[in-house]
């Protein structure tokens, strides 16, 4: 099997934003509004971060598994495409994060 990637779940989510609410739990999300399915990325992260200190490797593949296919709704119903997203961190590779975060602390 090629590889599956982000951008394919991106692909996925814009059809199934599409379809049925009653047949698809994205459509179910897009329908509810972003406020909804912000709260539900927010409630992946948190779960993401409990596998992480709990040392659970397959819970945190899991719930990093939710946590990126929640943000890919979250940005359909924003209507950001990946590619800004995956620039903007191309357009970071120019600099380290501690550099970034020194430039921003003494402009
Ligand atoms: N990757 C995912 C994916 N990851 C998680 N989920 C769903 O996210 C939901 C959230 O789970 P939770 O247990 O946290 O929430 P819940 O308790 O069911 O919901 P509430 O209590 O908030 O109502 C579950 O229903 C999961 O099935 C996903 N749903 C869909 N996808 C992808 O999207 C495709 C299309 O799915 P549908 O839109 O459902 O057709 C799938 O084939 C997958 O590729």
């Amino acid at each position: 099997m090629s590889e599956f990637t982000l951008s394919d779940l991106e692909n996925i989510v814009a059809a199934r934003a599409k379809a049925a609410p009653e047949d698809s739990w994205t459509a179910k999300l897009v329908a509810a509004g972003q406020r909804k399915a912000a709260k539900k990325l927010g409630e992946e992260a948190v779960e993401t971060v409990i596998a992480a200190i709990s040392d659970d490797r397959k819970n945190l593949v899991d719930e990093s598994a939710d946590l990126l296919y929640h943000l890919m709704v979250v940005l359909n119903i924003a209507a950001v495409p990946l590619q800004d997203v995956m620039s903007e961190l191309a357009r970071r590779t120019s600099q380290s994060g501690l550099q970034e975060k020194a430039n921003r602390q003494n402009p």
